[in-house]
C-alpha cells in the first residue's frame, strides 16, 4: 500500500516512522510519502492561497498548485483504484466501515487541506479522475486536514495483513463486528488488587464461560449508557 500526503506541512507526517506504522514501513507493507504543496507554486511567496470569490472571511487555497500535483504524483489518466481522501469538516463521517474498504487499497492519497478549505474545482476534478472520499473525523473543526488524515492512516493502515502482531486483537474491538458493534469490555490486568481497586473476581475465575458472559454484559450495558445509537435490538 502506498500512501501520499499533499500538505503545506509535510513534517506532521513525520510521526508516521514510529512504532507500528513505522515497522509497517520497514517491513515494506506500507510505503509512505509526504509532500510539501508549495513544490508546486511557482511564485516568489510559494503562494497556495487566495481570497474566496463571492467574499467571506479567511483565504481558499488555490487550484493549480493541486492540479500539478495530481499531475506529477498520478497522471491524467483515470483510475479507480486509486483513492483520494480529503478530510474536510463537511464530509461524510469516517467510520471503522470506511477504514475497513480503504484497508484494501493500493494507493491512498490524503489531501490536506488548510485555511477555509480548497477550491471546490479540485475536488470536481479529481472525483473525475480518482476514487473521491470527502470523510469528516467528527463534529468539530480542526485548523487542518492533516491531524484527520493522521487518525484515518491509523485506523485504516492497521488493517493490513501484516501490520499489526496480534490479528486476533483486532475482531475484539469496539466497533469490530465479532464485539457484536458493541463498545470494548473494561480490560484488567496485575495486581489483582490496586490502591484498594480490586479486579472482578470472575476474570479470576479461570472460568472462560462465566468470564465470556461478564465481557458480553459489560459491553452491553456500557453501550446501553453510552452509546445507545449503537445498539440495533432496541
Ligand atoms: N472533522 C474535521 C475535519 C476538519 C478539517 C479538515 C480540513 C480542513 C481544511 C481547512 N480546515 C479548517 C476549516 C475550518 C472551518 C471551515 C472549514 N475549514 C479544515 C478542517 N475539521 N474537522
Amino acid at each position: 500500500m502506498r500512501l501520499d500526503y499533499l500538505t503545506i506541512f509535510p513534517e506532521f507526517f513525520d510521526v508516521l516512522g514510529i512504532s507500528l506504522l513505522g515497522k509497517a514501513v520497514d517491513n515494506g507493507i506500507v510505503d509512505i510519502h509526504a509532500h510539501d504543496l508549495r513544490t508546486w507554486t511557482h511564485d516568489r511567496h510559494r503562494t497556495v492561497d487566495d481570497t474566496p470569490c463571492g467574499g467571506g472571511a479567511g483565504m481558499v487555497m488555490k487550484p493549480d498548485p493541486w492540479g500539478e500535483a495530481f499531475d506529477d504524483l498520478l497522471g491524467a489518466d483515470p483510475d479507480p483504484s486509486v483513492h483520494v481522501v480529503i478530510p474536510t469538516p463537511s464530509g461524510t463521517p469516517f467510520r471503522q466501515d470506511d477504514a475497513a474498504q480503504l484497508s484494501h487499497a493500493d494507493r491512498i492519497v490524503f489531501c490536506c487541506g488548510r485555511y477555509e478549505g480548497i477550491d471546490h474545482r479540485v475536488i470536481d476534478y479529481a472525483s473525475e479522475h480518482w476514487s473521491v472520499h470527502e470523510l469528516s473525523l467528527g463534529d468539530y473543526v480542526l485548523n487542518g486536514g492533516e491531524v484527520a488524515a493522521l487518525a484515518m492512516t491509523e485506523a485504516i493502515v492497521r488493517l493490513v495483513p501484516g501490520v499489526l502482531g496480534n490479528p486476533e486483537s483486532l475482531s475484539e474491538e469496539s466497533y469490530s463486528q465479532d464485539q457484536e458493534g458493541l463498545l470494548e469490555y473494561p480490560v484488567y490486568t496485575r495486581p489483582a488488587s490496586w490502591r484498594g481497586w480490586d479486579v472482578p473476581e470472575v476474570l479470576m475465575s479461570g472460568h472462560h464461560g462465566h468470564i465470556a458472559q461478564w465481557r458480553r454484559e459489560q459491553s452491553r450495558e456500557l453501550t446501553r449508557r453510552r452509546r445507545p445509537d449503537l445498539l440495533t435490538d432496541e
